[in-house]
């Protein structure tokens, strides 16, 4: 008997270069102006047709680092749900698969790791049950997943309002170079937002109706020191008044050479820009002296592809 069919897709994880956050929304969320950057460390979700009509779920963690409770195994976890919108939107009546994810980005980290699954497993079930939906289709999809989900799909650099959700890809033409320090617990993503309603209560706090310019320029241009200048996350003030240890590793990267330091989306995981490769590697190595975990990156990555594709689209420069 034949193997059965499989699909395998690669989706990378995120930082937010920039994060302006506006305040709350009456639907409990916030609108944002994200810049988002794509980044080598990657999810893989491989889905495997399956007789049946059930979605069965397991997961692995090659690099053996992280903490993996909190991860939901049934129809609660993202890939799940983004598998069960592919068969409803496509009308499939019999739509069973396993999904294999393989985990690499930080659980709860700041990092969109889940996201990066849902938006793994749209591809992956669409092309596994020839579902036929456009890009277009998928993105309208993993937008109902979550605000991080449309740019999991897309990869790259790109720019998100609304939500997070309303993306533009921006010219990122030279690979930045960034070292990341995961931390050994999460924090909520709702919590984070939570913080920072209360933390900037009683001020006037402006929507956010477009991204910094200069950072637009800064990537386009691939100037470390004019970007290590405008990073800026709203978010992490919240973030450290959550994990107050986040500020010795902040000073620490930063007195180790990084040119600038700071929390990715909700954190905890901090990312730290690079001169270049060599001073990345250095970095990560003289933070892993210190006890920290530490992994050198680059960014932009691309977006989900397919396993067979994954060495057709290196195009970008270094
Ligand atoms: C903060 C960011 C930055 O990119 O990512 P992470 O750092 O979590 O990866 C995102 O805004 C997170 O996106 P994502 O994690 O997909 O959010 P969702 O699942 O859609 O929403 C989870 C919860 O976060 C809050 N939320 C999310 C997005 C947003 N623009 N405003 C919000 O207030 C809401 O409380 C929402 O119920
Ligand atoms: N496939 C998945 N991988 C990780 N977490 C998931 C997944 N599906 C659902 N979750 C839930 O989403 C939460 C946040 O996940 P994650 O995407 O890793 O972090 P963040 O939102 O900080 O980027 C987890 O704590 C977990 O409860």
């Amino acid at each position: 008997m034949a193997a059965p069919r499989s699909v395998t897709v690669r989706t990378p994880g995120k930082i937010n270069v920039s994060l302006k956050v506006g305040p709350l929304r009456p639907d409990g969320y916030h609108s944002v102006a994200s810049v988002y950057l794509a980044v080598s460390l990657f999810e893989e979700v491989t889905a495997t047709a399956l007789e049946t009509d059930e979605i069965q779920l397991t997961l692995s963690d090659p690099d053996g680092r992280l903490p993996q409770e909190g991860i939901p195994l049934d129809g609660n976890n993202l890939a799940a749900r983004a598998a069960r919108a592919v068969a409803s939107r496509a009308g499939l009546a019999q739509a069973g698969v396993h999904l294999h994810i393989t985990k690499r980005v930080p659980v709860a980290g700041g990092m969109g790791g889940g996201s990066a699954d849902a938006a793994a497993a749209l591809l992956a079930c669409n092309e596994l049950w020839n579902a036929g939906l456009t890009p277009a289709e998928l993105a309208g999809l993993a937008a109902g997943l979550g605000a991080d989900v449309p740019f999991a799909l897309l990869g790259g650099a790109a720019a998100g309002l609304g939500v997070g959700d309303r993306l533009t890809p921006v010219p990122a033409p030279h690979r930045l170079h960034w070292v990341l320090v995961p931390a050994p617990y999460g924090l909520s993503t709702p919590q984070v937002y939570a913080a920072v309603d209360r933390l900037r209560s009683g001020t006037d706090v402006a929507e956010p109706t477009e991204v910094d310019p200069v950072i637009l320029a800064a990537l386009a241009d691939g100037n470390t020191s004019a970007l290590a200048g405008v990073l800026v996350n709203d978010l992490q003030p919240a973030a450290l008044e959550l994990a107050p240890g986040l500020r010795t590793v902040l000073e620490a990267g930063t007195r180790l050479g990084a040119l600038a330091g700071m929390v990715s989306g909700s954190g905890p995981t901090l990312a730290f820009l690079a001169a270049d490769e060599a001073a990345a590697s250095a970095l990560a190595a003289a933070l892993r002296t210190e006890g920290h975990s530490a992994l050198a990156v680059y960014g932009p990555a691309e977006g989900a592809v397919t396993a067979a594709d994954t060495t057709a689209h290196q195009t970008y420069r270094k």
